[in-house]
């Protein structure tokens, strides 16, 4: 058996990317936000307050006829961006590109923080990091891919986030016309919830890879390429009008610019995001400053290779053999 759905970017800025879930009978459809960075399917309920709620796809387990109380649960949870949400749990039938889990946690919030209001576009999570991350109490609950695994034909997903188009997340098989390249894997690390891997080196411009690794996460809910200063700085000293803009929170330059590509080694193979996709959006609409793709990850402790290096690859998220693959697109 195998999955297939359809994502799409929220906005001009592939700030997030948007895929349609069916939970409860009959049907209640929502978009949700496919986050590999966290372990927690949670979406907006009947039980978020009516302010909260307003221009968001609500789940109503009162009219699923297979949704159950998942009584004395509760779960609250905070992202690397400072938002955050809580609530209580129910289990009901979800179904992700035609792959139906019977028995899933869908998490029902009861509270969400202002991002969450503000972001209308999603109404939700589907958390696709390992379980351990799962937040909740007393008892841990397992992430519809989790589920979902050993009945998929293999134990394992495909991300292919494409930059203002349609992409996928498929289930249970990959499908290698998707891709250019030739997929490298390498060992991933699951003890923190996360999908954790090292890159072996990273070049600016098309130049000879270094041999300098990179430690960090593949993270689909994380929209920017989040790396270490030195890096950072190698990178934008190549781009004339790049500065620092402290309103902005990052590196902001010209949108003329013509920016050089960035490249990362994995798996064997070697990763190159163009300079377009680096060049992620004006700082306000109409601005001739825009806002870069690479920022610093000085201020999260973790390196995140998210949705801006996720756009130049086919990535396999690989559960039966904890490994991640990465072919360039
Ligand atoms: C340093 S992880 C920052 C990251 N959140 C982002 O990437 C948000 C995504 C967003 C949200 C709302 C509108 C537009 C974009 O976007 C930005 O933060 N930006 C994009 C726009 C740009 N102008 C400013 C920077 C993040 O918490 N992800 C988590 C999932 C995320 C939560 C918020 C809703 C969308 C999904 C998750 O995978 C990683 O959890 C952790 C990472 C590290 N330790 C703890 C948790």
């Amino acid at each position: 058996q195998t999955g297939s759905a359809n994502t799409n970017p929220s906005d001009s800025a592939d700030d997030e990317y948007i895929t349609s879930v069916s939970i409860g009978t009959p049907a209640q459809v929502l978009p949700l936000d496919f986050d590999t960075g966290s372990s927690d399917l949670w979406v907006f309920s009947s039980e978020t307050p009516k302010s909260s709620a307003s221009g968001h796809t609500l789940y109503s387990p009162s009219k699923s006829s297979t949704a159950k109380k998942l009584s004395g649960s509760t779960w609250s949870i905070e992202y690397g961006d400072k938002s955050s949400s809580s609530g209580d749990v129910y289990t009901d039938v979800v179904t992700i590109g035609g792959f139906s889990v019977k028995t899933q946690a869908v998490e029902s919030a009861t509270k969400v923080s202002t991002q969450f209001v503000q972001d209308t576009v999603i109404s939700g999570l589907v958390g696709l990091g390992f379980d351990v991350g799962n937040q909740v109490s007393p008892r841990p609950q397992k992430t519809w891919f989790s589920n979902a695994a050993n009945s998929l034909a293999e134990p394992l997903f495909t991300a292919d986030l494409r930059h203002q188009e349609t992409g996928s997340y498929n289930f249970g098989f990959i499908d290698t016309s998707l891709a250019k390249g030739t997929i490298g894997y390498t060992p991933a690390d699951g003890s923190e919830g996360y999908w954790g891997f090292t890159a072996t080196g990273y070049s600016v411009g098309g130049a000879k890879l270094n041999r300098n690794s990179i430690t960090g996460i593949a993270d689909t809910g994380t929209t920017l390429l989040l790396l270490p200063d030195n890096i950072v700085d190698a990178y934008y000293n190549n781009v004339e009008s790049a500065q620092y803009d402290d309103s902005q929170e990052g590196v902001v330059f010209d949108c003329s610019e013509d920016l050089p590509s960035f490249s990362f080694g994995v798996g064997g193979q070697t990763i190159t995001i163009s300079g377009d996709l680096l060049n992620l959006t004006p700082i306000e609409e109409g601005s001739s400053t825009c806002f870069g793709g690479l920022q610093s990850s000085a201020d999260i402790g973790i390196n995140i290779f998210g949705d801006v290096a996720l756009k130049a690859a086919l990535v396999v998220f690989d559960l039966g053999n904890e490994r991640l693959g990465w072919a360039q697109k």
